[in-house]
């Protein structure tokens, strides 16, 4: 398996779109709908380590306790199960996530101290945003066991790609096949935008390369 991290291969990674249309494709889910990009202008690519929290009735509950184990390049995956009034991120565990090298945060979730991650330049996608903090709300349950995130099943080191339009969830053993698909999908899409450059009309060019289908399931057989 491939797993593009270093800055080159970062800088000219897949778009969300193309890999959801790869998933679509193989019959795989995997876009995590309702998790949007904090700021524009931001793509991540990684394996995820997964963290899950529950929430607690009393005091002693905190966020980002698990950070320190962390590798760099990793992308965090929180599941908070969708929870908006409290958060499980904020400024310093940016400054520290940044500090370390991870590629960015995705959470089920809210979080805080935007203007800190913007100003460092830390990528999260989020549910929303929140300022009232989950100390003493919520605790970490699990860290790099399996979470399930608007139907889709995450397992520790499956590979998320994260952009503008949101953030998809590939498993690590159909990096590969998705990738490809999903790049023969990009070309196929220049291809329509060549042709239409060229005079023809956009019905012409996708019935040409066959755009309408490029992500329905084929049939296995
Ligand atoms: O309570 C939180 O969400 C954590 C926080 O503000 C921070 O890490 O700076
Ligand atoms: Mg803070």
């Amino acid at each position: 398996m491939t797993i593009p991290s270093s800055p080159a291969l970062l800088a000219t990674h897949l778009s969300t779109a193309s890999v959801s249309d790869a998933l679509d494709s193989l019959g795989l889910p995997g876009s995590l709908h309702g998790i949007g990009a904090l700021r524009q202008g931001q793509r991540i690519v990684g394996p995820v380590f997964t963290v899950t929290y529950e929430p607690v009735d009393e005091t002693g509950g905190t966020v980002g306790d698990f950070l320190d184990d962390v590798p760099s390049g990793s992308v965090i995956l929180i599941d908070n199960a969708g929870r908006t009034d409290c958060t499980v991120w904020g400024g310093i565990m940016s400054e520290t996530a940044h500090e370390r090298g991870i590629a960015g945060t995705v959470i089920n979730g809210t979080c805080r101290d935007v203007a800190v991650a913007t100003g460092v330049g830390y990528p999260i996608w989020s549910v929303s945003r929140f300022m009232r903090t989950g100390k003493d709300r919520v605790r970490v349950a699990a860290v790099q066991t399996a979470v399930t995130i608007d139907q889709v099943l995450i397992h520790p080191g499956d590979i998320l790609v994260a952009d503008d339009d949101g953030a998809v969830v590939v498993p690590a053993a159909r990096w590969d096949e998705v990738a490809e698909l999903a790049r023969l999908i990009d070309r196929v899409e220049e291809a329509v935008v060549e042709a239409v450059r060229g005079g023809a009309t956009l019905a012409e060019a996708r019935a040409r390369h066959g755009y309408h289908s490029l992500q329905t399931r084929k049939d296995p057989s």
